[in-house]
């Protein structure tokens, strides 16, 4: 290890005035070009090139081949009593000890030792920016983007609805369906989001939420802000389903039930309905006590449960687990609402919306823009058939029938990603007079044969006019899709009638012939699954690298300029008489704070804040691999430069955090 001390770096950013040693000193100098671009610059130049004396710390290659134990050494300054440098002090032993050394105090610390004499000796040139062309990526060059933007841009919304809604009818009910994300509420996000009007635009969630187009063209090896990050519409998504899921309601009148407490009312409108269950139905979002949970709770109001055994039918839909049905998890009656209700708790998949809301409601207009065609592709409806025919698969192959196949009732969680929601509760309801499971199931069928008539045609009653309706798909739809919905609107196979999805002739009509028939539109819905996965576990390893720069940064700020720790917690290793101040300022943590203000307080060369996020990423991700490379961090005062690879910023940063981990096991003993 060799140490050499210098003055002001010629960090091109700083744009910091650096010393120029003449004559034979200027040769003997070693240049700090050479460590920082394995090259001088100027050694072709016959015109004098600024040859700035380094601070070397560094154990790499590099430099045991310039410097090994052999090497004049550098004494560092405070250690001279008058702070000047001499020749003796110059070929002293480096002690291993070098980088506990008080040498790089900043000078506005160092009230008694003054400022070498060479610095006052030698007049300041003005370091320049590098004549080469440095690698820049284009999109780093400037400043990222302007966070403070809002972005708007039409997003499904399914809380809108309900935004003006204050309360509904039944005992102490309240419609709450609150959309951080929809604006214009009636004023009750006020109490939930202290700015609400900030929400909108704050940048909070998104340091480089991007604003206007992305550059295009861009090479190989070029990146933008977003590359680094989960994309936004991931993000997005992810962030309004943490929202909503998180929604409560402050001084809320709605019950606890059992173990369910803080209840909020999903429903989308204040009316009454007791279409289909043949009670009045509210959903509320609640949180189990028990664990912690978020479940979606279905209330039937005023229903009279006549029989023990009635409710004992939700059992086996217990056992139902499969992704395209909401899964049940129990079935009780209370008295918590003043009336007697059924309560079906099942999962809860926040920021949800049922296939009516989507097919059915009038197309909004965003930012007065015509809505978009509402001709509904044809691969969206073999999605909904596909993932609606697995769920029947499991329903029936565990003899049970789903009863309600209907748009209302059938919940879309993600892009193209429905599950059926009201499973259980027509087995519950109309035990008395049930139909056999073999014609429901035959049902099934006929309802979703139904369900995908009225979506392809945009209308909730498109069954009721068949041949219209069947006169459009033929038009809109292949043959193939007008088919399989032929097959399932015929209740019973008959000679003239396919009984298969896609062939003709008789054959029994249940899930699994169901199924034989879709069978290439299922390989190709599966093949698209496979798909969107690879495309999530990319980028579930993309956030892996934000977590792994995130637990760096705990560390860093963790030891960086930490003030409170007192005598009595003194930090093992450290021999300090006053470490509340000087602990997190001396020996190796000192280059952390100048490595911490190199990452995140550069300055170009007018002075100005950079805000370069390729650079701190770079910094961090050589700092976390602890490469052999060098960087020059430059005292606040800029009167000291230090070298030092990051592979000794790495080696610093892990044993002053482990100093911190062990004077807090020390201070909880
Ligand atoms: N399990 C659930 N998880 C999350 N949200 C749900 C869940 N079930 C329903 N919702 C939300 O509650 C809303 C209302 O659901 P509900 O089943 O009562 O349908 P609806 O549109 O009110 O139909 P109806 O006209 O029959 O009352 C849905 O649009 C959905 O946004």
């Amino acid at each position: 290890m060799a140490t050499t001390f210098g003055s002001p770096s010629g960090d091109s950013r700083r744009g910091v005035a650096s010393p120029r040693p003449k004559g034979r000193e200027a040769k003997n100098t070693f240049c700090r070009n050479v460590t920082i671009y394995g090259h001088c610059r100027y050694e072709n130049s016959k015109s004098e090139a600024p040859r700035l004396p380094i601070i070397v710390l560094s154990q790499g290659e590099n430099a045991k081949k310039r410097f090994n134990v052999d090497s004049p050494s550098f004494t560092p300054l405070t250690t001279a009593p008058n702070g000047a440098v001499t020749p003796s002090a110059r070929n002293a032993a480096i002690s291993p000890k070098a980088a506990n050394a008080a040498v790089f105090t900043p000078k506005s610390q160092r009230s008694t030792t003054s400022t070498p004499s060479l610095h006052n000796k030698e007049p300041a040139i003005q370091w320049h920016a590098p004549e080469f062309q440095e690698f820049v990526p284009e999109t780093f060059g400037g400043p990222m983007v302007d966070s403070n933007a809002s972005a708007s841009y039409p997003g499904y919304d399914p809380y809108t609805a309900s935004a003006n809604l204050a309360s509904i009818a039944g005992p102490g009910h309240q419609t709450s369906a609150i959309n951080p994300y929809a604006q214009g509420h009636s004023g009750l996000e006020a109490s939930y989001y202290q700015n609400p009007n900030a929400f909108q635009t704050s940048p909070a969630y998104h340091l480089y939420w991007p604003v206007g187009p992305q550059p295009t063209g861009l090479l190989a090896y070029q990146r933008t802000a977003h590359d680094f990050f989960i994309p936004d519409a991931v993000r997005e998504d992810l962030q309004k389903k943490a929202e909503i899921a998180r929604q409560v309601l402050p001084n809320t009148t709605l019950p606890l039930i059992e173990q369910f407490h803080s209840l909020f009312c999903l429903d989308t409108t204040p009316q009454k309905n007791n279409v289909p269950f043949g009670y009045a139905s509210w959903i509320y979002k609640a949180i189990s006590g028990k664990d912690g949970k978020t479940y979606a709770l279905r209330r039937l109001e005023n229903f009279r449960l006549t029989s023990e055994t009635a409710i004992r039918s939700a059992q086996p839909w217990k056992r139902i687990l499969n992704g395209s049905v909401v899964t049940i998890h129990e079935a009780f009656t209370t008295r918590a609402f003043g009336d007697s209700s059924l309560i079906l708790v099942t999962d809860y998949h926040p920021n949800s919306k049922s296939l009516a809301d989507e097919h059915f409601k009038p197309l909004q207009r965003f930012n007065g823009r015509q809505p978009t065609s509402s001709h509904v592709p044809e691969q969206v409806l073999w999605g909904y058939i596909t993932q609606i025919a697995s769920a029947l698969k499991a329903i029936h192959g565990s003899g049970l029938a789903a009863r309600l196949i209907s748009p209302s009732k059938i919940l879309l969680t993600a892009k193209n990603r429905i599950r059926l929601n009201a499973c259980a509760i027509m087995d519950i309801v109309q035990f008395e007079n049930a139909r056999p499971v073999s014609e429901a199931q035959a049902d099934d069928f006929l309802q979703l044969g139904r369900l995908i008539l009225c979506i392809a045609n945009n209308s909730s009653t498109a069954h009721l006019q068949m041949q219209k309706s069947m006169d459009y798909v033929t038009r809109s739809y292949t043959a193939r899709l007008k088919e399989c919905i032929q097959w399932l609107l015929n209740p019973q196979p008959s000679a003239t009638t396919p009984a298969s999805p896609t062939t003709s002739g008789a054959m029994q009509k249940d899930i699994d012939t169901f199924l034989a028939g879709i069978a290439d539109q299922l390989a190709s819905v599966f093949d698209s699954q496979l798909h969107a996965q690879d495309t999530l576990t990319n980028t579930l390893g993309r956030e892996l690298e934000s977590s792994r720069i995130v637990r760096l940064l705990v560390k860093l700020n963790m030891v960086n300029e930490r003030p409170e720790l007192d005598a009595s917690q003194s930090i093992a290793g450290t021999n300090t008489t006053n470490p509340s101040s000087a602990w997190a300022e001396t020996g190796e943590r000192y280059y952390l704070k100048l490595f911490r203000d190199y990452v995140f307080h550069q300055v170009d060369a007018n002075g100005h804040p950079v805000t370069d996020l390729a650079h701190v990423l770079e910094c961090l991700n050589k700092l976390d691999a602890g490469t052999d490379e060098k960087v020059a961090l430059i005292s606040r005062d800029e009167q000291n430069v230090l070298i030092v690879s990051y592979r000794e910023v790495k080696r610093g940063l892990e044993s002053a955090f482990q100093d911190l981990v062990r004077a807090g096991r020390g201070a909880g003993k």
